[in-house]
């Protein structure tokens, strides 16, 4: 079905690049095929359409009735921009994908035309070498057809889940947002390997390669996190002494509550949005 589909990015952003670099580098579209846009900076279009070989249009250029796939990709304080833009000008045969962190499907259909094909899906930036974990939930109004396609889509560049819409925000909190705690984890583990001695390079591939081992310890054999950190840990060895420090200092708790504080962001977004809506204010997402 991809074979034959157009697709813009409306949003030119760090997710946007993400998606199109893992979409290209799968080789299941071609580039040009693929769109995308912002309202201005056109720099930053010249750049992906140079690195990618995807079209980078000015907003205005953009022709909308020769696209099948429109992928939301601003932030979520620009959804109302970018469907007013949208809105009047699209067919409901032309299907909307939303990866903004928050916004609902049912605030989409609410402010588009009834009858809407929409799919809120929360990606992440590992897209870029086709290893996201991504979730979908579809709207209302949305066609199987579409739903598989939005899979189709997305299997290109990682994993798919599809999840019921209430499970979006502690989506995102785990798999959405989860990248950037791994990152922070291998930044002080970085520190401490640099400040005994080894070389900031060597050390960021030891811990790289000792988190794909444990994340494909996972995926491959049938046991739990518990059962494989219990494998690692001799009693009185490195590891109890490791784990003992983090459990002080509030590890694991640590751990727990950035999961829930940005499960929680997401839910605030989309209560602020939400709220925005019924009072018909302009939009107040801090
Ligand atoms: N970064 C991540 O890891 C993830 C992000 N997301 C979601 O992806 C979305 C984008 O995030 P990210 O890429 O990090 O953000 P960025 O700030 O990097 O990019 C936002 C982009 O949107 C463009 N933009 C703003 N308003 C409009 C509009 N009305 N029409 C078209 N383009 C517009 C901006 O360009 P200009 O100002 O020139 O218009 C810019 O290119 C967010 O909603 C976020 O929740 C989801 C999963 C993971
Ligand atoms: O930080 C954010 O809001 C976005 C959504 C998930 C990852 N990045």
């Amino acid at each position: 079905m991809l074979h034959d589909k157009t697709i813009a990015f409306l949003g030119a952003g760090s997710m946007a690049e993400a998606m199109i670099s893992g979409l290209v580098k799968s080789e299941k579209m071609k580039a040009n095929q693929i769109f995308v846009t912002n309202r201005s900076n056109h720099k930053r279009l010249g750049a992906l359409e140079k690195t990618y070989g995807i079209n980078g249009v000015n907003q205005k250029e953009l022709k909308l009735d020769q696209i099948d796939v429109f992928i939301l990709a601003m932030k979520p304080k620009d959804v109302d921009g970018a469907l007013d833009h949208i809105r009047d000008r699209i067919k409901p045969h032309q299907l909307i994908m939303s990866v903004l962190a928050g916004i609902t499907t049912s605030y989409l259909e609410q402010n588009l035309h009834y009858g809407q094909q929409i799919v809120r899906v929360m990606p992440n930036t590992s897209s870029t070498i086709g290893e996201s974990a991504t979730a979908i939930s579809p709207g209302q109004e949305t066609a199987n057809k579409n739903i598989k396609l939005t899979k189709e889509l997305f299997k290109c560049i990682g994993k798919v889940y599809e999840i019921e819409e209430k499970n979006m925000d502690i989506f995102t909190g785990l798999a959405g947002s989860g990248p950037a705690y791994f990152y922070y984890l291998m930044e002080h583990m970085e520190q401490e390997g640099v400040h005994a001695g080894l070389d900031a390079e060597t050390t960021r591939q030891i811990i790289a390669q000792t988190i794909v081992g444990a994340a494909k310890m996972i995926q491959d054999q049938d046991k739990t996190p518990t059962v494989l950190r219990e494998k690692v840990t001799s009693p009185n060895g490195t590891t109890a002494a490791g784990l003992n420090a983090l459990e002080v200092h509030g590890g694991g708790i640590a751990i727990s509550k950035a999961v829930e504080h940005a499960t929680k962001r997401s839910k605030e977004i989309s209560d602020q949005i939400q709220e925005s809506l019924l009072v018909g204010s302009s939009k107040q997402i801090s």
